[in-house]
């Protein structure tokens, strides 16, 4: 069996009383698209961070390509929840992606031309060969997203992690960055792990989904977890799912975000 991309195991994740989640048991294949859904303050950005190496478990263990995680980890690509970049940053959008690209593997193999039309091929794949010069601080949030986009796969990582990386994309690019993450996983066998609120814009694209939800968790293929049974179960209050054309409508999601751990808080 080929080593898991990424793993968890027996993983548990609280801040003082509050529990994210616990005994998490995962395996994310190489070649696997794999989603992360839940409400606000579930965990998704959590997650992620314990595979970047920046937050310790509560308990278990995590692994990136059988290795425990680590900081800088080359085996990763990151498309980070958008913040922007501030207005005079001394970047320009190419030198962005070239950051992506740079270093042992690809300086070294590529050389000068190379390099240069690797970030050119990279730029246009996200469309954004229009404003390949342009200092980033400059450009709007959608755009710098874009950019962020071909960083994280200049390196062709093993685990592509991106939080919410369609936020503030319009449509068009919301397709265009979809199908190209798509692409990294299902053509060039990166693991995805891929956070968001809203699966249909990936629908076509998700092996399984993570579905976090008041200190709960499920795995399983979208068919399989996004019920009306199952949601209803981790939220604790009737929750409609209806499966519509390839669509998934969920309704009815409480509005505020019940914290497992809040009980105990609001006693002491
Ligand atoms: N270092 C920390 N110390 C204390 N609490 C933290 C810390 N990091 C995260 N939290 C809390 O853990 C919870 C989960 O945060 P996280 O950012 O993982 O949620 P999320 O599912 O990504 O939410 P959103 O959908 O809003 O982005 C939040 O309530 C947050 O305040």
């Amino acid at each position: 069996m080929s080593t898991p991309a990424a793993s968890l195991e027996g993983a548990s994740l609280s801040f003082g009383r509050r529990v994210l989640w616990q005994d998490l048991d995962l395996q994310i294949n190489p070649g696997e698209f794999f989603a992360v859904l839940g409400p606000n303050g579930s965990g998704k950005t959590s997650l992620m961070r314990v595979l970047l190496g920046l937050q310790p478990l509560t308990s278990g263990i995590a692994r990136v390509n059988g290795r425990p995680v680590a900081r800088g980890s080359r085996d990763i690509g990151y498309i980070p929840q958008q913040k922007s970049f501030a207005n005079h940053t001394p970047l320009r959008a190419r030198d962005l992606v070239g950051l992506g690209l740079d270093g042992h593997r690809w300086g070294v193999r590529l050389g000068r031309r190379g390099f240069r039309r690797r970030v050119d091929e990279l730029l246009e794949q996200v469309g954004a060969s229009s404003y390949a010069d342009a200092p980033v601080g400059r450009l709007s949030g959608g755009e710098q997203q874009r950019l962020r986009a071909a960083q994280a796969l200049a390196s062709d990582p093993k685990v592509l992690l991106c939080d919410e990386p369609l936020l503030s994309l319009d449509l068009h690019h919301q397709q265009a960055i979809s199908s190209l993450i798509n692409r990294q996983c299902h053509v060039n066998g990166s693991a995805v792990v891929f956070v968001t609120h809203e699966i249909n814009p990936i629908i076509e694209y998700v092996d399984r989904v993570l579905y976090l939800a008041g200190g709960q968790f499920r795995v399983g293929t979208p068919e399989e977890v996004m019920t009306t049974e199952v949601l209803s179960s981790m939220y604790d209050s009737h929750v409609e799912v209806i499966h519509n054309e390839g669509r998934i409508v969920v309704v009815g999601l409480p509005d505020a975000t019940h914290h497992y751990g809040d009980e105990q808080d609001e006693e002491a």
